[in-house]
């Protein structure tokens, strides 16, 4: 898969508010109620990942997930990565909000 420009990147994250490009990646950073809550989205993230075989860098500290997305054989971003930052959205992000 082929690295996207920063043209293309920048583009393409007016859709993803929550995220941002440096450090040839992809990065948010989400609060939760608690760390049940927390833990339970990076379940679902989990699954998430293995179905795409695609895999994020993240931490988790009591409430708060980091995430950094980017594809390793191109060490940058690629389309992959925004299908992955999608589905996160989609269980992070309740939908009326
Ligand atoms: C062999 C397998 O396709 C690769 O190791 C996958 C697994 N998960 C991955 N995750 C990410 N983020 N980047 C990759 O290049 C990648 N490659």
């Amino acid at each position: 898969m082929d690295k996207l420009s920063e043209e293309d990147i920048e583009k393409r994250l007016l859709h993803f508010p929550d995220w941002e490009y440096y450090d040839q990646a992809l990065h948010a950073e989400f609060e939760f109620e608690n760390f049940k809550d927390c833990f339970s989205a990076m379940s679902r993230i989990a699954f998430e990942c293995e179905a795409l075989n695609h895999h994020p860098d993240w931490s988790n500290t009591y409430n708060i997930l980091k995430i950094s997305l980017s594809t390793h054989d191109v060490k940058d971003v690629t389309h992959k990565d925004f299908i992955l930052a999608k589905a996160i959205d989609a269980i992070v992000i309740p939908e009326d909000e």
